[in-house]
């Protein structure tokens, strides 16, 4: 049996949304007066987050709102990043804000998270934002500010038709910005939602029954063609460099694409997939912000 496997890539939701934004962000300058404008706020030197801070300011300039990123040293502490969050918190041209995740080890990381006005909250990992998201009814759309990289998956599904209602998906990872706010959303759809993580047991057996995998682990080519089932809908969150055989170094996933394209009914590219739908999610959510902030003044 041969399936034709559908490749969900990013470019075309891309281009469609690009203009969509456009549209608005001129509409919100002329509203607000000023650019819509996002702050990045950046300690260490994570690679996965350079990645996103690069991509993320290109696609602002694209679209017409301002994009800046506050770099903090890897030295930096607790106090010092909350001092950033309460001045961003309270400069009323700032819409948007995001807090890049892992933190330097030491820097208490819950604190920061809650420390983000909900309304700016562009990355929706507050408690107030993954509580109303968790908390939304089946039969009422979702309307809160939600993590962009679940939001842009749920976009990159419904662009190419991929249904949810009654699969049975399986989450690999339980971050509070990728695994548990993937599961809110798409149990919102209506799938059966399976999360499993480093202390699961039996993985394999989970994952040959799913339907639609997400793999958000940070562990390079975890799942291979010996974990999916044929037609399974596979997605590819995990941005991983590999150094390769002529000394250079390569962003792959967390699934192995070549085992596993075969099988699969559809698979996110890396690069290519996720990522982009994350950048794009950041920007859409930031006009967001910029729009409910116009509408109250
Ligand atoms: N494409 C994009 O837009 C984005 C990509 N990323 C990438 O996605 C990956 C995950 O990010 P994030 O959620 O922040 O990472 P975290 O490190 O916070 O979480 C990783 C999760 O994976 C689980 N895990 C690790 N190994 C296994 C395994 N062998 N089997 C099952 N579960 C496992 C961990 O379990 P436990 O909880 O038990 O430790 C944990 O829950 C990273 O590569 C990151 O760079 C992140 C955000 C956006
Ligand atoms: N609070 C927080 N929220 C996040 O969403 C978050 C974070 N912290 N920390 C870092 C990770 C990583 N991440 C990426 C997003 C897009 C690309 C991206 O644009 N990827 C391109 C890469 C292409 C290229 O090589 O330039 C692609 O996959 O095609 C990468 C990585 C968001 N993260």
């Amino acid at each position: 049996m041969s399936i034709m496997t559908k490749i969900l890539a990013a470019k075309p939701v891309t281009a469609a949304l690009v203009t969509e934004m456009q549209t608005q962000a001129a509409s919100l300058t002329n509203q607000l007066g000023r650019k819509p404008k996002l702050v990045v706020v950046a300690a260490g030197d994570d690679p996965a987050s350079a990645i996103y801070i690069r991509n993320k300011q290109r696609r602002a300039n694209t679209v017409g709102i301002d994009a800046v990123t506050e770099h903090l040293p890897v030295t930096a502490r607790t106090a010092d990043v909350l001092a950033v969050v309460r001045r961003l918190n309270a400069d009323p041209t700032v819409d948007g804000m995001i807090v890049q995740l892992p933190l330097p080890s030491g820097v208490d990381t819950e604190a920061i998270r809650n420390a983000v006005d909900p309304e700016k909250d562009v990355d929706g990992f507050t408690d107030v934002n993954l509580g109303r998201l968790w908390s939304t009814p089946k039969d009422r759309p979702i309307t809160t500010l939600r993590p962009c990289t679940p939001r842009g998956i749920m976009k990159l599904l419904a662009f190419y038709n991929v249904s949810v209602a009654g699969k049975r998906a399986v989450i690999l990872g339980r971050s509070n910005i990728v695994g548990k706010p993937m599961a809110a959303l798409l149990l919102h759809a209506n799938a059966t939602v399976t999360i499993a993580h480093s202390r699961t047991t039996n993985v394999q057996a989970i994952l040959g029954d799913a339907d639609i995998i997400v793999a958000a682990t940070g562990s390079a080519g975890l799942v291979t063609d010996a974990d999916v089932k044929p037609g399974a809908v596979i997605i590819d969150v995990g941005m991983n460099r590999v150094a390769t055989s002529d000394g250079q170094t390569k962003l792959v996933g967390d699934v192995d694409f070549d085992s596993v394209q075969h099988l699969a009914s559809a698979i996110t590219p890396v690069p290519g997939g996720v990522g982009p739908m994350t950048v794009n999610m950041l920007i859409y959510q930031t006009l967001e912000a910029a729009q409910r902030r116009a509408d109250r003044q």
